[in-house]
């Protein structure tokens, strides 16, 4: 049987911060194109997954494969030129600078170049309007979409992206599904850490769920969505209970 085109490969890694084993061997891949979705209940490890296959932490034992090249051992700036780029979830922008100059520092290698601009511009329209004033004066959305476009302003081959959604309305919610779901026509692999699973449900072709420290579940998201009482199960979502206090609203 041919096997999947798997970008990222994870194989029995392990994370240790301090005395704590956080990463218990961790194995999943994440295909080639489309998005997978990592997700998991309040320090289940997905922030930790994300931080070491950035070599933010580094893993303890395991192996991680990029393109089916080992990356666990080189260094963070090793690992952001072999393609794969990081959006944390406190954004990591800076406030006193303006939209243009955040989006110009994390274009230092290639420069801004015109028609890929125009492109993020397309993606994220309220970037193009606020060029000019400081990022600390975007809504968390728009610092959402400005910390999203600093990531994609060089080609990538992965982007790895961590609970976007966390604090935004609705509507910027909306907005960002679909800036998302752009992206993935544009072929762009990601693997998305999130806790709002009806986000995820609009956008995830793969799903894999951690739980202390380790992979429980591994599906399509199709699977995943036909099943309310595995996801309540995996991820304490209780579905009827959830539907029945909008109704009582
Ligand atoms: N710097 C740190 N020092 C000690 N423990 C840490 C550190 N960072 C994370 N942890 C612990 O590691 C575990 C996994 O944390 P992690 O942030 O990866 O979880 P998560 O699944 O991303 O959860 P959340 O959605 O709450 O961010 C938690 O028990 C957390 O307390």
């Amino acid at each position: 049987m041919p096997s999947r085109d798997d970008l990222l490969r994870l194989d029995g890694v392990h994370t240790h911060i301090g005395e704590y084993h956080i990463l218990q061997g961790v194995s999943f891949q994440v295909p080639r194109r489309g998005i997978t979705a990592l997700l998991g209940r309040n320090g289940a490890g997905k922030s930790t997954t994300l931080r070491t296959v950035m070599g933010l932490w580094r893993a303890s034992a395991g192996a991680i494969q990029l393109g089916g090249q080992a990356i666990s051992h080189l260094s963070t700036p090793e690992i952001s030129r072999r393609g794969i780029a990081y959006v944390p979830e406190d954004m990591g922008i800076f406030a006193s600078l303006t939209v243009q100059e955040n989006v110009r520092l994390a274009a230092l290698s290639s420069g801004l170049e015109s028609e890929r601009l125009l492109w993020i511009f397309e993606l994220f329209p309220a970037l193009r309007r606020f060029w000019l004033r400081p990022a600390g004066t975007l809504s968390g959305g728009q610092k959402q979409m400005l910390a999203i476009a600093r990531a994609i302003i060089e080609p990538r081959q992965l982007l790895l992206i961590d609970e976007p959604t966390k604090g935004l309305a609705p509507g910027m919610v909306d907005s960002l599904i679909h800036a998302l779901l752009e992206l993935k026509k544009a072929d762009t692999t990601i693997l998305l850490v999130e806790q709002n699973f009806h986000f995820v449900s609009m956008l995830g072709d793969h799903v894999v769920v951690m739980d202390d420290g380790r992979i429980v579940h591994e599906s399509s998201m199709a699977d995943l969505v036909q099943q309310p009482s595995l996801q309540e199960r995996l991820l304490g979502l209780d579905t009827e209970a959830a539907a029945h206090s909008i109704h009582e609203r």
